[in-house]
This record gives C-alpha cells, structure tokens and sequence, in this order.
C-alpha cells in the first residue's frame, strides 16, 4: 500500500477518560501524547468529550453575547490595576478580563456589574467551564513535570497560581474587505493558557517550517497553549507558542472565545535538573508581572528572550 503523507495538524489529546489518574497507564501515555505535543508544537488540542455538555456550550456563549451586547459604558466599569485586565476595547476586538477568575465569587461580582439581580446562566456556566480548565491545567502541568523529573517541585510552585478568566469578541470579518488579522501574531504573557471557542474559527498557530495551522473545534474541546513563562521554565524545551486569530472574510457570524490565564506569582527560574551540556542555563530569573509591566511600555511586542534570556 502506497505511503500516504499526512498534512500537519495540531495533535489532538483526549482527556475524556474518567479513570485518567495518575501512576496509571492511561496516565503515561496521555503524559507521552502531551509532552510530544508542547515539545513540538507548544500547544495541543484537549478533548474532553461528554465534560463539556453541549447544553453548556450554547448557555455559556449566549450569554456571552448579552454580555458584550452592553453599552460601552456599562462594560468599561469593569477595571483592573494590573496590566491587560479589565475591560480593553481594539480596533477588531473587545476583551473582558477578571483576576482570580477561578473564585466564584469574582466571577459573581463580575455577573453583578452587569446584571445587579445576577444571571445564573452566566455565572454558573463560566463557574463550570473554569473548574474544568483548571483542572486540566492541573493534570497537565502535573505530566509536565513528571516527565521531566521534578514533580518534588509541583507542590510549591502551584501554591502560588493565579488565575484570569478573559472573554473575547471579535468584530465581523464582513466590515473589511478581506480575511482580517483580528489578533496579531503573539505569545501569550502566561505560564499556560487553555482557550474554548464557538464555532468561528479563527485562531492559528505558528509552527516550525514557518506555516500556520489552523484547528478543528469540537465543542468540547479547549486549546491548550504553552506560554512564556514556561518556556523560560523549561529551558526552552517547551516553545511558547506563536498564536493570531485571522478571520476569513466569508465568515458573517461573529467569534466569540475566552479563556484561562495561568500565572505564578513567584519568582520562576529553571530547576537545576534542566541545565546540563546540551541544555546550558538560557533565562535569567523571571517574575512574570514585572514582564507584564514592561510590556505595556513596549506595546506588549517585547520577547521572553530579549527581557530575560542569558
Ligand atoms: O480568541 C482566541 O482564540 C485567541 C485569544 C488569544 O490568543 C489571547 O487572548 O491571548
Ligand atoms: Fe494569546
């Protein structure tokens, strides 16, 4: 039978297996599909199957909608101190986004801003949709450090995790004239990232030979992004990954995404266990809010190298 070559696509890992634990062989070899995946690509498909009924699917993103369908004014009382937070309004996109979104009691005081007498629509759904995401990240960044040897370590960095819950809506491609760079090419100022979306695609990532790769999207499925801060971790075993969300111009409906943010908030440097002859020390030190501050200044385009690369 002839060889048939397979045009590249983003790995696709499932994760709807209940009995997902860890030290069993299910485990090892998600473990393997994952760490493939961020070594070669810094990102994968996370597919979750029936966690993510589609009953919650359709509740979340129509609520969403109402959500962005606010006045302005009503929407920019959302704010934050720290850099990239609150509400942000771009030439093709609006984003909301919460520190400590996985606390119901943000995303509640979120809900009230915009609904005094609450939604439960929206707040129980992106209650729901965050415990899954965190989950996940959970599992993942515990395979990471598994498969690399340095779970003694998992315990106090996740101690101090901080999370942000941000939703995104994308002005219709229809407006101009043609396939529309809605996000420009970036990595994400994070640890990780894990995105769900409705059903306009859009976002691409950027991969070795200098090719962009679009998803296919279940609606139970999350993107799953390995960001700066891990590359620096890992010393650069583990790229962060190149991401933009390009919307074509047939496309009349509108995109909507949001997504977990996952931050540290300690000093990260790479455990000694990853620097030996082949790997040398790459990074400096790094306190990622410090690197989100001086972004702002630099119109949020300066890299994790140039910031702390050796
Ligand atoms: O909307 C998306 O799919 C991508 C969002 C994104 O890259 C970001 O918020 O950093
Ligand atoms: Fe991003």
């Amino acid at each position: 039978m002839a060889i048939q070559t397979q045009a590249k696509m983003i790995p696709v890992v499932d994760f709807s297996n209940k009995e997902l634990k860890p030290g069993s062989s299910s485990w090892s070899s998600t473990r393997r599909d994952v760490c493939r995946a961020l070594e070669e690509y810094g990102c994968f498909v996370a597919e979750v199957g029936n966690k993510v009924p589609l009953k919650l699917h359709n509740t979340t993103f129509g609520a969403i909608r109402e959500l962005f369908d606010f006045p302005t004014e009503a929407k920019k009382k959302l704010t934050s101190k720290r850099p990239g937070h609150g509400y942000l309004f771009k030439a093709r996109y609006e984003r909301m986004a919460i520190e400590n979104g996985n606390s119901p009691e943000e995303t509640q005081k979120l809900t009230n801003i915009f609904w005094p007498n609450g939604n439960v629509h929206f707040s129980e759904s992106a209650d729901s949709y965050v415990k899954l995401m965190e989950e996940l990240d959970q599992m993942v960044m515990r395979m990471v450090f598994e498969n690399y040897g340095v779970e003694k370590y998992y315990d106090s960095l996740t101690e101090s995790v901080t999370r942000t819950l941000g939703f995104i809506k994308y002005k219709e491609a229809q407006i101009t004239t043609s396939t529309c760079n809605a996000l420009e090419r970036h990595t994400d100022k994070t640890f990780t990232t894990i995105l769900h979306q409705n059903q306009v695609k859009g976002l691409e990532i950027k991969i070795k030979d200098d090719k962009w790769l679009g998803f296919d999207y279940s609606p139970s499925s999350f993107i799953f992004l390995a960001a700066d801060a891990l590359q620096v971790w890992s010393n650069d075993r583990i790229p962060s990954c190149i991401h933009r969300v390009q919307i074509s111009e047939n496309e009349t409906r509108t995109r909507y995404s949001f997504g977990l943010f996952t931050f540290y908030d300690k000093t990260i440097s790479v455990p000694e266990e990853l620097v030996d002859e082949e790997h040398p020390l790459r990074y400096k030190p790094l306190n990622i809010f410090e690197y989100l501050k001086a972004n702002v200044g630099h119109g949020g385009e300066l890299s994790i190298k140039a910031y702390c690369g050796i």
